[in-house]
C-alpha cells in the first residue's frame, strides 16, 4: 500500500515510520528542507523526535504532488492553526477515492469545526477519517505497545487504516463516531493542562483522579449539549487519551500546565515547549462556546481564568473545591436534583 503523511512534527514521522513497518511504501510531506534531508540521509527527525530511528522506507520530500499523488492513504498531521492552508494546498492533487484522515486534536476558530469537518468542506471526500487514542509519539516512537481508533463512518476508510498501520505494537480500533472521537482528542488537551499545573503545584494522586473523572463528565455535558455521543468517551479516544495526557510529562499540554504551574507565564512556556499544544486555543474556544449555548464547564472555565484571567491556580482551586455541590454522575441523578435537595439540609453556617 502507498501510504502519504502531511507533516514533520513528532506524530506524523511516528505514524510515517509504523506505516513503513508495516511494509507500506510511504512519503512524508514538510516544509523544512534540511529535515527532508536528514529524514532521507540519516532516517532521523532531530528537530521533532531526535531519539527515534526511521524506518529507512520512509522518503521525505518538499513536494506535495508528488507526496500524494500514488497514496492510497492521506495522513494529515498538521496543528489545527495551520491545517485549512494545508489541506488548500494539496486539493489539487487529491483524488476522490484517496482515503484522507485526521490525525490533529484540534479545533478551528471560525465556526468551531474539527479536523475532518475542514476535510468534508474543502474535498467533499467520501472517505474520511479521524485517527484518536492514547498515543505519545515518544511513546510509539520506542514502540511501546499502543492502541488508537480509527473513527469514520465509512467501512472502507476503517479498513483501509487498519490495514496500513495495525502491527505487532500498534492496534486500531474502528469507531464510527467520527465527531465523537475527534470531540474527545480536542477536549482532553484541557484538562491535561490543569493536570500538569495540578502537579507543579506539589497536588497528589487523589487530585488527579477528581481531575480527570471530573473532565469526563464536564467532556460528556458538553458532547450532549452539542448532540454528539457521549458514550464514545468511553472509549480510547476519550477516556483513554485523556488518562495518558493527564498523567504524562511526555503530553506537551500538561508540560504547559506543569510550567504555568511552576510560576511561567504563558508566552513563554509555550516558547520552552516549542512544538504545538492544542489546548492552549481549545480551552479559549471551548470556554466560549460553552458560554454562548449555557453550557456548565467549571473546570475549563477556571482554567480559563487562571490562564488568561490572572487567577491564581490555588485561588481557583480552592473556589472550585468550595462552589455548589453536585452530582457524581449525572446521567443517573441530575445536578439539577443535588442542589433543590439541599433546602433540605441543615444549615452548616
Ligand atoms: N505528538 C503527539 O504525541 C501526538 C500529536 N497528535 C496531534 O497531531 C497534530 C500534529 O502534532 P505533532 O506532529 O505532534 O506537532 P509538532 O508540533 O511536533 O509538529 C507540527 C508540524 O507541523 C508543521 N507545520 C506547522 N504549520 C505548518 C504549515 N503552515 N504548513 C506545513 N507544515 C506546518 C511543523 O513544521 C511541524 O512539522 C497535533 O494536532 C496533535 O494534537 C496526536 C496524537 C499524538
Ligand atoms: O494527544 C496526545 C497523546 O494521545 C499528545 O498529547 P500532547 O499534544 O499534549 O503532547
Amino acid at each position: 500500500m502507498q501510504v502519504a503523511v502531511l507533516g514533520g512534527g513528532s506524530f506524523g514521522t511516528a505514524i510515517a515510520s509504523i506505516a513503513a513497518d508495516n511494509g507500506a511504501d510511504v512519503r512524508q510531506w514538510l516544509r523544512d528542507e534540511a529535515l527532508v534531508e536528514q529524514i532521507n540521509r540519516e532516517h532521523r527527525n532531530g528537530r521533532y523526535l531526535p531519539d527515534y530511528s526511521i524506518n529507512p522506507a520512509v522518503v521525505a520530500s518538499t513536494d506535495l504532488a508528488e507526496t500524494v499523488t500514488e497514496a492510497a492513504v492521506v495522513f494529515i498531521a498538521i496543528p489545527s492553526k495551520a491545517f485549512r492552508t494545508v489541506l488548500q494546498q494539496v486539493r489539487p492533487y487529491l483524488r476522490p477515492e484517496q482515503i484522507l484522515v485526521s490525525t490533529t486534536k484540534g479545533i478551528e476558530a471560525d465556526g468551531f469545526k474539527l479536523m475532518s469537518q475542514v476535510i468534508e468542506e474543502e474535498t467533499g471526500s467520501s472517505h474520511i477519517g479521524a485517527l484518536s487514542g492514547p498515543n505519545l509519539a515518544a511513546e510509539i516512537a520506542q514502540k511501546h505497545l499502543t492502541a488508537t481508533v480509527i473513527a469514520s463512518d465509512d467501512p472502507v476508510t476503517r479498513a483501509y487504516v487498519q490495514a496500513a498501520l495495525g502491527c505487532s505494537y500498534f492496534r486500531v480500533y474502528a469507531g464510527n463516531d467520527r465527531y465523537g472521537a475527534e470531540l474527545g482528542g480536542s477536549l482532553k488537551n484541557i484538562y491535561a493542562i490543569a493536570a500538569g499545573m495540578a502537579a507543579a503545584l506539589g497536588m497528589g494522586e487523589n487530585t488527579r483522579s477528581m481531575l480527570m473523572t471530573r473532565a469526563l463528565a464536564e467532556m460528556s455535558r458538553f458532547a450532549v449539549a452539542l448532540g454528539a455521543n457521549p458514550m464514545t468517551f468511553l472509549g480510547l479516544s476519550g477516556v483513554g487519551d485523556l488518562i495518558v495526557t493527564c498523567s504524562s510529562e511526555l503530553s506537551r499540554n500538561y508540560r504547559v500546565g506543569y510550567a504555568l504551574g511552576q510560576g511561567h507565564d504563558l508566552e513563554s512556556a509555550i516558547e520552552v515547549l516549542g512544538q504545538v499544544a492544542e489546548g492552549v486555543n481549545t480551552v479559549k474556544l471551548v470556554c466560549e462556546k460553552a458560554r454562548r449555548e449555557d453550557i456548565y464547564m467549571p473546570l475549563a472555565q477556571g482554567l480559563y481564568q487562571v490562564m488568561f484571567g490572572g487567577v491564581p491556580a490555588k485561588d481557583m482551586a480552592k473556589a472550585l473545591m468550595e462552589s455548589e455541590q453536585s452530582s457524581d454522575v449525572e446521567f443517573m441523578l441530575s445536578r439539577e436534583a443535588v442542589s433543590r435537595a439541599h433546602e433540605l439540609a441543615p444549615d452548616s453556617e
